[in-house]
């Protein structure tokens, strides 16, 4: 009797253990709903490796404007309509705010990555104070002068090696960040500091990438690996010391630089002149000046290269682009930033360029730190809230052809939306995020943006270059994106060519005024460098 008792107990507790295992990955009552889950995994066969915003977008076609995912205990929910994110990230950022926690960002960069820490973080909280004094109105206008100098050598390097337009974008938006905040530049696309932060920003992504590693924020045990079946700790050491070699290095140039006595006024040098000189705030001084490169620089690359390719792609909103600059301008001068005013045409250009294919299209997940109500859902603690910037811009119910480039729509309405739309809760920079950890570089992004775009429309014809042996013009699909986080259109044989002898001659003269602002931030540049700014 006693040995059927216990047999009995055993065969009970064992099926309700089997309940409870097999019920993980299964949707919780209260979640929105979302595609069939699997016993214990739920949805994680479903996320592809790259391309994951087009499956976000999918699905909110058959699930709507919310709906979740599991992975294993956890819970993704995605929102894709600007009504869910002004409900949802805004009315709630209180408990919304919140990010998950990456090991390797602890590990790599020592946690000083703002994108990974809590809201309530102290490092955190000091980032974002610091970013607010580096971008705040007054901040950003003192930029100005160098984002315009670093624009005048976009052009020119855009004339004298139009081949290499993907490298030139890049240089751009690096050396206008870097000038900010480190008070150096970077004159080449062969400059060493540059190819060492894109070396760094690849592995990284590579090192993050779900699938590339195992997830060790979801099993912790997994730290324990020993290294020889571990790969990824070697993976992670290495990216260490260049992260540190890199980020320390330039702290170290700016601290010679104040001793010698040549003030730049960059925001490394207000820093360390301002705060007490301790690790402490030297290490949130780094981690301001760190998310200032990292956040500014690809994204405003991204921008760049995406409206080359729909210029090349779309002569006819080119053509009426030169029209309007020519009639603001005439043709004694070359734009700035305040003629964007007078040029709607070329705004709408901007915000289709940016609609189209937004930098990042899935923004940064947020995390919730407390349950929260919206209608009839509830969402748990500690789930993982998803902006799908990407499926709001492309909603078909909303946007005429949302998978075209179409400048006008932004004419015909302010939000290039389908008339009747409820527009409740858009705006047309929702490709900076929402909510408390919405983007802090709003208004130097679209500086740098606005700034490059008027430059390039100003002074360039692009088409799509034809091919040398048949003659044929190849057909671009504008819709083909590069398979990285921060996306942008994949790079295309683009014939780039100065508008006319007096576009040309001014874009030299240009390049040559601004040496002067460049010379500020030239300080520390290698032999090399020296030696390209002198011939260039
Ligand atoms: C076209 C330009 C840019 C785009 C499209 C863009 C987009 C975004 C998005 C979508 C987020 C996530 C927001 C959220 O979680 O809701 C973000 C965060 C961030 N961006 Fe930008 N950004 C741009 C330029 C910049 C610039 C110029 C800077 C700095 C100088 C910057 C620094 C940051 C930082 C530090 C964060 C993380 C904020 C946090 O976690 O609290 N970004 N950006």
């Amino acid at each position: 009797m006693a040995l059927i008792a216990s047999v009995l107990i055993v065969v009970l507790a064992l099926s309700w253990l089997l309940n409870r295992l097999l019920k993980i990955g299964s949707r919780e009552l209260g979640l929105p709903p979302g595609p069939p889950t699997l016993p214990i995994i739920g949805n994680l066969l479903d996320f592809p490796k790259t391309a994951i915003y087009l499956r976000f977008t999918e699905w909110a076609r058959t699930y709507g404007e919310i709906y979740s995912l599991k992975i294993g205990r956890g819970t993704v929910v995605v929102i894709s309509s600007p009504r869910m994110v002004r409900e949802l990230l805004d009315k709630h950022s209180a408990v919304t705010s919140g990010r998950q926690s990456l090991h390797f960002a602890k590990i790599v960069q020592d946690d000083i990555n703002v994108a990974f820490l809590q809201a309530t973080d102290p490092t955190c909280k000091g980032v974002r104070r610091g970013l607010q004094y580096l971008l705040s109105k007054e901040a950003c206008a003192g930029h100005l002068p160098i984002q315009q100098a670093e624009a005048s050598q976009l052009m020119y390097d855009l004339m004298k090696q139009p081949d290499a337009y993907f490298n030139h974008m890049e240089r751009f938006s690096f050396s206008s960040m870097l000038s900010a905040t480190f008070g150096v530049r970077c004159p080449r696309t062969d400059s060493k500091v540059l190819q060492e932060f894109s070396q760094i920003e690849h592995d990284w992504e590579r090192l993050i990438t779900p699938g590339h590693h195992p997830p060790i924020d979801l099993i912790p045990l997994l730290r324990y690996v020993p290294e020889r079946w571990a790969k990824w700790k070697g993976i992670s050491r290495d990216l260490e010391a260049r992260f540190k070699r890199l980020y320390h290095g330039l702290v170290e140039t700016c601290e010679n630089r104040m001793e010698r006595e040549e003030h730049n006024g960059s925001f490394m040098e207000n820093i360390l002149r301002s705060g007490e000189r301790n690790e402490s705030s030297r290490r949130t001084a780094l981690a301001i000046c760190f998310a200032a490169v990292e956040g500014g620089s690809i994204t405003t690359t991204a921008f760049m290269r995406t409206l080359v390719c729909c210029l090349a792609t779309h002569p006819d909103a080119q053509k009426r682009a030169h029209e309007e600059i020519d009639r603001v301008l005439g043709s004694s001068r070359m734009p700035v930033l305040e003629d964007i005013e007078q040029m709607p045409y070329i705004q709408a250009i901007i915000k289709e360029v940016q609609r189209f294919c937004p930098p990042a299209p899935f923004g940064l997940p947020h995390l919730s730190t407390a349950e929260v109500t919206v209608g009839e859902y509830v969402i748990p603690k500690n789930s993982s809230i998803i902006m799908n910037i990407y499926g709001i811009y492309h909603d078909e119910e909303v946007y005429e052809k949302p998978y075209m480039f179409y400048p006008d729509r932004f004419l015909q309405n302010e939000f290039g939306t389908i008339a009747g739309t409820d527009d409740t809760g858009r705006r047309n920079d929702l490709h900076f995020g929402a909510g408390r950890r919405i983007c802090p570089g709003i208004l130097l992004g679209t500086n740098a943006t606005t700034i490059a775009a008027l430059n390039f429309i100003w002074g360039f014809n692009v088409d799509v270059k034809s091919d040398p042996e048949t003659g044929n013009r190849p057909s671009i699909d504008t819709n083909t994106f590069t398979k990285t986080f921060v996306i942008s259109c994949v790079e295309i044989p683009a014939d780039i060519r100065p508008r006319s002898d007096l576009h040309a001659t001014m874009i030299r003269s240009q390049y040559s005024a601004s040496r002067e602002t460049m010379k500020n931030f030239e300080h520390e540049l290698s032999p090399e460098d020296v030696v390209f700014v002198n011939s260039w």
